[in-house]
């Protein structure tokens, strides 16, 4: 009997016959990265939600050298304080910050590429010319805030958590793109959805091998949403990028100092007056900037309801401002309210928006000062959290609202301890040439709205009620959606 050579296949085994070798190669690729790190030591666990408790115990243990923290994608190098100026120096051949984030995001299916350079000009378009914006719209602020928080003399229990998203993505909005796509509720609703989808889609995915991922990035709804988000953020920006096109043939027309512009000017290849790319463009600085500062604006919230001895030193700071100002809020004198800035220095400082700082890819195999020896295609960090413990301040664990506007006067050094001022010790905005660039404009978005709400409401936590613990999930916050604080509109002479 003649036994065919080739045997015909069925669906299964075929199936078995491309997936064997993709599984082999993935074990070998995962196999040969973890013996490259096998010299350090792991701490804590892949399978953790919130990854604090690990970062705590590996501080504790290795205050002066590296371990590795085996979160998802790959496992990060948690590199020690010591080694914050080092890292910073380095160049993007070296310690890449783009790949990094391409690679936590998934960037290739929640669409998070962009070209950092051009981004980074935009914001400092922006920032250059904050005060300007911002005083334009302070007016409009008050009807925006007694909209969203929706309370009248009377105490209300209140879950902020909507209402200060939706506030902070239509001032964005406002500055980025203008009035017109910041009154437009599916505009705004667009851009904070896109972080939530990129957040789930990532997590989805990642329950899937890598090679995987091409195909799995079909049967996930996140993905398909991020997409739509993108097909209704084209849409809507289509009238007005035409606009500001015709605008721009015109020999007197005097650009505006927004988000489409800096797009349009600063994007390679003039790619920035393409729809597609500036769509992207506008959801990844909506992805930069909104959830971190809501959320960064919550948390001070919540610490000024637990902390209600800070209410009235807050209060007379704004108000012997407004009246040196003129009877006005001026955007420009912010810098003087060294009470609440520090007050927001400490919010941040016990609640950072990640538990990592200084996140990079090792594009070659780098040796530290220190001698510490990290493989190329390495994910690095450095913990935020080593501020807490560095030693440098009295009782880290507990939350001293004054304490940095105190440290400023004692040293003679107002602006080391200001809000937005990083340094190695302060890496909530990050630190070095990738800092973040939009915290002078968020600080000033944070003092606006927290000035506004000083001056016309009052807020506490209901009896009994405790100020919430920040949620964590792997090393990134996650509001707290549940909690509820108590507001009342102040009439004037009472407190
Ligand atoms: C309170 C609110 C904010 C917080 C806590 C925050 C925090 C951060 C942090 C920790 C980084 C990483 C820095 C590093 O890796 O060294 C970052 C980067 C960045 N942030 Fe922010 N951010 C905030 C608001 C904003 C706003 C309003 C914008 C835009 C206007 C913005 C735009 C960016 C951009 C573009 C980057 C990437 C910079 C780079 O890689 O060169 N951020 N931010």
């Amino acid at each position: 009997m003649d036994i065919p050579l080739f045997l015909p296949l069925s669906r299964n085994s075929l199936g078995l016959a491309i997936l064997l070798p993709c599984f082999i190669i993935a074990y070998y690729m995962l196999r040969s990265q973890r013996s490259k790190l096998a010299d350090f030591p792991v701490v804590g666990k892949r399978d953790s939600a919130d990854f604090r408790a690990a970062l705590e115990e590996g501080c504790r243990m290795y205050p002066d050298s590296a371990y590795i923290l085996p979160t998802p994608i790959r496992p990060t190098v948690i590199l020690p304080a010591t080694l914050v100026d080092e890292v910073i120096r380095q160049p993007e051949d070296v310690l890449a910050t783009r790949e990094e984030v391409d690679d936590r995001f998934l960037a290739k299916y929640t669409l998070l590429t962009a070209d950092d350079h051009m981004i980074r000009r935009s914001v400092n378009l922006i920032t250059r010319n904050v005060s300007e914006i911002m005083n334009d719209i302070a007016h409009e602020l008050d009807l925006d805030i007694s909209k969203a928080l929706n309370v009248d003399t009377a105490w209300k229990s209140t879950n902020i958590h909507t209402a200060i998203l939706q506030l902070v993505a239509q001032i964005n909005s406002r500055v980025f793109v203008g009035l017109e796509l910041s009154q437009n509720v599916e505009w705004v609703d667009a851009i904070i959805n896109y972080t939530v989808q990129v957040m789930i889609a990532v997590q989805k995915l990642l329950e899937y091998p890598t090679f995987l991922h091409s195909v799995v990035q079909y049967l996930l709804p996140e993905i398909r949403t991020i997409h739509q988000s993108l097909a209704s953020c084209c849409r809507l920006l289509q009238p007005v990028l035409d606009e500001r096109k015709q605008n721009l043939a015109e020999p007197f027309f005097k650009k505006p100092k927004d988000m489409i512009q800096g797009v349009i000017d600063y994007a390679p290849e003039g790619r920035g007056s393409v729809l597609e790319f500036q769509g992207r463009s506008q959801m990844i600085l909506g992805l930069a900037s909104t959830h971190t500062t809501s959320i960064t604006l919550e948390n001070a919230l919540y610490d000024l309801a637990a902390n209600p001895q800070c209410l009235q030193p807050l209060r007379d700071e704004l108000e012997k401002m407004i009246e040196q100002d003129g009877g006005n809020l001026l955007v420009k004198s912010f810098t003087m309210l060294r009470k609440m800035d520090s007050f927001l220095r400490e919010s941040q400082r016990m609640n950072p928006v990640d538990l990592l700082s200084l996140r990079r890819k090792t594009k070659v195999a780098k040796k530290f000062c220190d001698g510490t020896k990290v493989p190329a295609g390495t994910s690095i960090a450095i913990p935020v959290s080593i501020v807490r413990n560095d030693g440098t301040l009295t009782n880290p664990d507990v939350f001293d609202a004054f304490r940095f506007q105190k440290l400023g006067d004692a040293e003679g050094n107002l602006n080391k301890y200001l809000y937005v001022n990083t340094d190695a010790n302060s890496l909530g905005f990050g630190h070095g040439v990738h800092a973040c660039p939009g915290r002078f404009f968020a600080a000033i978005e944070v003092k606006l709205i927290l000035a506004h709400i000083l001056l016309h409401y009052d807020i506490k936590f209901a009896d009994g009620i405790q100020r919430p613990k920040t949620t964590y999930y792997g090393t990134n916050i996650g509001p707290n959606l549940d909690v509820e604080i108590m507001l009342r509109k102040r009439v004037k002479g009472t407190s």
